[in-house]
């Protein structure tokens, strides 16, 4: 089997099989996390109380651990979690929001790291330099002008990827115009996406708890590459439908919904815009 059609499997899989995702993530954008989980056919569950969470990670086929607008009491259901994720042996996808901005979250993701190991860390580059370097590396959630991966940088940009992905022991995959996904042996490059994924906020985090809905039914590389295609095809149908109707952001938002939900197996493995090398 290619690995087109491995990802088509994975998606067909996913909505014969329905797992339970437990997402722990940031009031921004859990609905939109909620809704594109429930449109890939998995099943959400944003529970966040740290009484609570590990017993339902307990009953989950993935765990989502987002640090955006992190809160004392998130900190402290995600460790409860991350010890219960361990302990059951399912995936953790982790996105570090914010954590090229701040120490906190940076101090955090070490103590999480601690604690269980991530399958998949889904990030902004400037995110991943963030936690390959120990620094700051910029003043918000949204990636830092030099950090930025376009079809130009994608190549020099590869290096934090794959030294997040051998430093952490997991698959690294960041986003961008391409966005690049490695295991730390292999590197792809995925050029699908449009503008307008930028022009709203939480597509990011979608695309993390798009990764841990794949994730439950996959290989951690697999599943990272399927949910970045899958972000990055549905966005171009929603930017496309947009435009021909002359809309702009809030039709987008619905319409990379509506895409996500529909997309068939088909469409996913012929509209995939990827690219390989070994290293
Ligand atoms: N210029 C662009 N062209 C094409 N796709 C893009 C572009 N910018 C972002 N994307 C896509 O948007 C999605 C989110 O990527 P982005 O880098 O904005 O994540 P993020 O900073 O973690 O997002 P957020 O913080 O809003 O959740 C990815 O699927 C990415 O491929
Ligand atoms: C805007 C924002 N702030 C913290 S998380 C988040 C959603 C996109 O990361």
């Amino acid at each position: 089997m290619n690995q087109m059609e491995s990802m088509a499997l994975l998606l067909k899989n996913l909505r014969q099989t329905a797992p339970l995702i437990h997402c722990i993530t940031n009031h921004i954008s859990i609905n939109d996390c909620a809704n594109a989980v429930l449109a890939l056919g998995a099943r959400p569950i944003m529970a966040e109380h740290p009484d609570e969470a590990a017993e339902i990670t307990g009953h989950a086929q993935a765990l989502v651990l987002n640090l955006g607008n992190i809160s004392a009491s998130r900190m402290e259901a995600m460790r409860r979690s991350a010890c219960a994720a361990g302990k059951t042996g399912i995936p953790i996808v982790l996105d570090p929001a914010g954590v090229g901005c701040s120490p906190l979250r940076r101090a955090f993701f070490a103590e999480l790291a601690g604690i269980a190991s991530f399958s998949i860390i889904r990030a902004n580059s400037s995110e991943l330099r963030a936690l390959c370097s120990g620094d700051s590396t910029t003043d918000g959630v949204d990636v830092a002008a030099d950090d930025k991966i376009t079809r130009s940088t994608a190549k020099q940009q590869a290096r934090w990827v794959v030294e997040a992905a051998r430093r952490f022991h997991c698959v690294a995959s960041a986003s961008g115009e391409v966005d690049i996904v490695s295991d730390g042996q292999s590197c792809w490059f995925l050029s699908n996406g449009d503008p307008m994924l930028g022009q709203i906020t939480g597509t990011g985090c979608m695309s993390s708890a798009l990764a841990g809905a794949c994730c439950a039914g996959g290989q951690p590389l697999e599943a990272a590459v399927t949910a970045a295609a899958l972000m990055g095809i549905c966005g171009e149908q929603a930017a496309a439908e947009t435009r021909a109707r002359g809309r702009g952001s809030g039709t987008f938002h619905a319409a990379l919904l509506d895409a996500l939900s529909t997309i068939s197996s088909e469409a996913l493995a012929q509209n995939l815009h990827m690219e390989g090398a070994s290293l």
